[in-house]
């Protein structure tokens, strides 16, 4: 009997747990909210889909009742405000910060050994909060922003290669900012071929400069966040660890010396299993994207520095 809990049931929330439903990720799927009847009113939505899409999955919804969480085994992070339009991620960071701390702990204590994926913006930072204030082995933290950023630069790839997104490998490590990304080039391809044999430099770098600033171009389009891809990332994420897959997705995890950086969480490719996270992936970066990923650690323990400001750490 697996059981997720996903907090939060706005736009990515319920997304997530739709999406975990209809693959039938787990047995049961809660959803948490403090709004009221929102949760309870969206799994009962849900649940009417059941029979036209053929899923036997339970989701329960709960107005801030963490009782109903008990004993889940992953537990999704995703309370907390999105941007606007011409704010950056990092601004959330006053309001979201209270919201993922008390989240989190009130989480672990009905769930003791849950793993926990967080996905509240700003991503990076969120999880390292919660890996500090709650203490748990670092295995049991993930963050979620690689495996969107890495589905939207397949996404740009795929577009610029006139395929379909599935021919196409790709990752994207670093931070989840709209500065802070980095599409890894040099390692995607194209039906098992290096893109760099198919696409011109200048096109990798429109592909590349597009990615980076996909959630921000969604944001303009939609006056709040994406939530479709993030959902389904989320879900993706939580499939690798509950079904034990140990698939290679880019997550936000807390570094002690792994890529040259220790003391904060921030994307790199990691292998996801029934334990969370099973093994840190170290790639073979050459000097420009070392030169990268240092810049982009520096942005992010800046951001990481802010707790102390807004009194969460
Ligand atoms: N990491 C990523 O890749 C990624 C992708 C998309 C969105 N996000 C982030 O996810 C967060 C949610 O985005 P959204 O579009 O779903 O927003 P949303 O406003 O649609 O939903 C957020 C939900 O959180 C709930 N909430 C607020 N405080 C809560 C609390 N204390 N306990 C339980 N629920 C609470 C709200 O009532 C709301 O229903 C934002 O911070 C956004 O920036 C991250
Ligand atoms: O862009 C955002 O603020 C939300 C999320 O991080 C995303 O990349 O879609």
């Amino acid at each position: 009997m697996s059981k997720v809990t996903v907090v939060g049931a706005g736009n990515v929330g319920a997304t997530c747990a739709n999406v975990l439903a209809f693959n039938e990720v787990a047995d049961e799927v809660v959803m948490l909210d403090v709004k009221e009847g929102v949760s309870e009113g969206k799994a009962m939505d849900m649940m009417q889909t059941a029979q036209l899409l053929g899923f036997d999955t339970t989701i329960v919804g709960c107005t801030n009742d963490y009782a109903q969480t008990a004993d889940s085994d992953v537990v999704v992070i995703t309370s907390g405000i999105p941007r606007k339009p011409g704010m950056t991620r990092e601004e959330l960071i006053g309001v979201n910060a209270g919201i993922v701390k008390s989240v989190a702990q009130n989480i672990l204590k009905y769930s003791p050994n849950a793993i926990l994926v967080v996905i509240s913006n700003p991503m990076d930072t969120m999880t390292y909060l919660s890996l500090k204030s709650l203490g748990l082995p670092k295995n049991r933290i993930i963050g979620m922003g690689g495996a969107l950023d890495s589905s939207r630069f397949k996404y740009f790839l795929a577009q610029a290669l006139g395929c379909n997104a599935n021919e196409v490998e790709g990752m994207v490590i670093g931070g989840h900012g709209d500065t802070t990304m980095i599409p890894l080039t040099r390692f995607a391809t194209y039906k098992g071929m290096p893109v760099t044999n198919f696409l011109s430099e200048e096109k990798l770098n429109e592909v590349a400069a597009a990615t980076m600033v996909g959630g921000a171009t969604l944001t303009k389009l939609l006056g709040t966040s994406a939530w479709y891809a993030p959902g389904a990332a989320g879900a993706f994420v939580v499939e690798s660890i509950i079904h034990n897959q140990k698939k290679m997705i880019p997550c936000s995890v807390f570094l002690e010396g792994e890529y040259g950086e220790s003391d904060i969480c921030i994307g790199v490719p990691v292998i996801l299993g029934k334990n969370g996270i099973e093994k840190i992936v170290e790639l073979d970066l050459n000097a420009d994207e070392k030169a990268k990923f240092a810049a982009s650690a520096a942005a992010v323990h800046k951001t990481n520095a802010a707790l102390k400001e807004v009194g969460a750490l």
